[in-house]
């Protein structure tokens, strides 16, 4: 059984992603990027095995992101502006094709980025659906408008199928453990907002930089 503190609270995610904007959001904080994350795979894992490829693959990126800012260069990796500099500046990013740098902090955040835009769009359907909407099906909208254009064919099919096991929208509220439907969609209205600009400036400092194709 889950101990108070493991448990998902949509509230601390809030948090995080809203904590983690700097400089009048012309920046964000890795560290707390991270934390976000952690929230939502922790969330994840509540849902049972059929998401343990996805949460895995989640854990794996978010760790590639922390050994950096635990590691002698961490200061560089302490905001997204920073480890674009740094990396780009120090030739540390495999630009066209995956091979000295395999895991560079601009590819892997680039993966987590990407996606962001399914949890913004998934939330954005969450929050304005009615209750017998099915969640299978707003999931799966959210993906195909946003990560399943990066994913291989079977990635996708695989997604799809375990997009069934997701529970209904009332259980889904439940889990995230804020209180009522109605207070979790106003919750989710104010998540939104911070989420999305965490993905708009990411966005934009990677068109900038050229960087939203990387291997
Ligand atoms: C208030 C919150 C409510 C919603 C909470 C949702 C919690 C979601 C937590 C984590 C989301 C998934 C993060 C997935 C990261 C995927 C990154 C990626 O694209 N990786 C692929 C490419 O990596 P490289 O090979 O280039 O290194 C990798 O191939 C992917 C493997 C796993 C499959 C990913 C399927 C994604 C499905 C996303 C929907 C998740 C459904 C969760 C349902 C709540």
């Amino acid at each position: 059984m889950d101990s108070a503190e493991d448990k998902f609270c949509l509230r601390e995610v809030l948090v995080s992603f809203k904590s983690c904007l700097l400089n009048d959001d012309k920046d964000v904080l890795v560290e707390h990027y991270l934390t976000g994350w952690k929230g939502l795979v922790r969330f994840m894992n509540t849902l049972g095995t059929v998401f343990s490829f996805v949460s895995k693959d989640a854990v794996t990126k978010i760790q590639i992101m922390e050994n950096y800012l635990k590691g002698d260069n961490g200061e560089r990796y302490r905001t997204l502006r920073s480890m674009v500099e740094y990396e780009l500046s120090g030739n540390l990013v495999d630009l066209t094709k995956r091979s000295s740098h395999p895991d560079s902090g601009c590819r892997t955040l680039l993966r987590l980025h990407r996606a962001l835009r399914w949890l913004q769009l998934f939330l954005e359907k969450l929050r304005t659906s009615s209750e017998d909407s099915k969640t299978s099906t707003l999931c799966s909208e959210a993906y195909n408008d946003s990560l399943a254009n990066y994913h291989p064919w079977l990635i996708r099919k695989t997604a799809s199928v375990a997009f069934f096991a997701l529970p209904t929208r009332n259980t889904f509220f439940e889990v995230m453990n804020v209180g009522s439907p109605d207070v979790v969609v106003e919750m989710l209205g104010e998540a939104l907002p911070y989420v999305s600009k965490v993905y708009d400036f990411t966005q934009e400092l990677y068109v900038q930089r050229n960087l939203l194709d990387l291997p």
